[in-house]
């Protein structure tokens, strides 16, 4: 079913949470809406549920206008973050709850609920546990369950926020990969919440970022990484480094710190260079492209990557710089804590100053890589 969202807004009070947003998504899709807390998601899913009104605008599912609807006329299937399961209840009657009480024009027949009960569990891979009850289950078979239950009254939408945000890293990824391959197999259409930008990544089909109440970007997770379109999505998605530099002799400026002009046909001007973690080469002394020096304030070897945390030195950035190098880099060069380092960057964005485009991607790969007298 097909989601069309127009000229959405909402307020609470005078606080404006939801700027008028406009928003399809196709039969079929895995949407995640990303962005910091505060930012609106949970609003914007709780109105496309029916949960909450919005104060303008019109929700359209397929060719029905569901705008004035009930939620219970909608026809969503819900899953939240804390399980919400019935203590009471079994594994089982937990799933069989939205059938048993539907309306007996709609109800399916006993045999019926059961056959279908049985096969959401194995569906979610839960069967044997069918006669146990929630305080006997994991916090990841909580959640499979929940997902069961959900998807019992065959809903055209569904909707999930936050679904993995109490479980644990490795369970999380785990039930990703499941809901993915669940989600491929059924076809529903979906919309899931998330400040995790890896999951958002990860499982989305298109990934909405969010801020403030409105739209930053829509777009596929490549998509997303490869052309972020503002400083606050570049920001969001993480493990940036920023220069900010005064335009000088075709050389960008910060104090003692310089970054030649790249190799590209983007004219410079005053602005900032947004430099992924995994872009930058350390030397021990300035090169031809950069003079950067760093302290190294921490190594960190995390799974196939090095991590090393730096400090601007004689020059001015807000943040602690992040360099990660292969292993093979590393050990060519084994940094230590203390040491003052060169960064060098290979490839970079451009905000030029004042300006809110998008970006332009710049590139010193193709420039002489001597070593830069001082
Ligand atoms: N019922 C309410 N009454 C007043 N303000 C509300 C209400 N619900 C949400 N808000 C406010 O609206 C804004 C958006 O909230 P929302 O829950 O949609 O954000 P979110 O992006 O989902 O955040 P989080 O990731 O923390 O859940 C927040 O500033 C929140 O305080």
């Amino acid at each position: 079913m097909s989601i069309r969202l127009e000229n959405i807004s909402k307020t609470f009070g005078q606080f404006q949470a939801l700027s008028p947003l406009s928003l399809n998504i196709d039969e079929g899709e895995m949407i995640g809406l990303l962005g910091p807390s505060g930012s609106g998601k949970t609003t914007l899913l709780r109105i496309i549920a029916g949960l909450e009104g919005a104060d303008s605008g019109r929700i359209q599912f397929g060719e029905r206008d569901v705008t004035n609807l009930h939620v219970r006329d909608r026809h969503v299937g819900f899953v939240f973050q804390n399980y919400a399961l019935f203590r009471h209840m079994t594994v089982a009657d937990n799933v069989a709850f939205g059938l048993e009480v539907m309306d007996a024009k709609q109800r399916p027949n006993k045999t019926e609920i059961q056959r279908r009960v049985k096969h959401l569990l194995e569906m979610v891979q839960l069967g044997h546990l069918a006669n146990r009850y929630p305080s006997q289950l994991s916090g990841g078979q909580k959640q499979r369950i929940a997902l069961a239950r959900a998807l019992a009254t065959k809903p055209d939408v569904l909707l999930l926020d936050e679904p993995f945000g109490a479980l644990d890293a490795k369970v999380r990824k785990e039930l990703r990969r499941w809901l993915r391959s669940l989600h491929d197999e059924i076809g529903f259409t979906s919309v899931f919440v998330t400040h995790d930008q890896e999951e958002a990544l990860e499982l989305s089909d298109r990934v909405v970022v969010m801020s403030n109440g409105h739209i930053e970007q829509v777009d596929e997770p490549a998509q997303l990484y490869a052309q972020p379109n503002s400083r606050f999505v570049f920001d969001f998605l993480g493990n940036v480094n920023v220069f900010d530099g005064k335009l000088e002799q075709s050389r960008l400026n910060n104090e003692q710190a310089w970054i030649t002009a790249p190799s590209s046909d983007v004219p410079l001007s005053n602005g900032q260079l947004y430099i992924r973690s995994h872009e930058l080469a350390l030397h021990n002394q300035a090169t031809s492209v950069a003079n950067l020096p760093l302290k190294v304030v921490a190594v960190n070897p995390i799974g196939p990557e090095v991590r090393v945390e730096l400090e601007p030195y004689e020059w001015q950035s807000e943040q602690i710089w992040e360099a990660d190098l292969s292993h093979a880099e590393y050990d060519r060069n084994p940094v230590k804590r203390g040491e003052i380092v060169f960064a060098e960057p290979k490839n970079a964005y451009f905000f030029r100053e004042g300006c809110q485009q998008a970006p332009e991607q710049v590139s010193w790969d193709k420039a002489p890589q001597t070593a830069h007298v001082k």
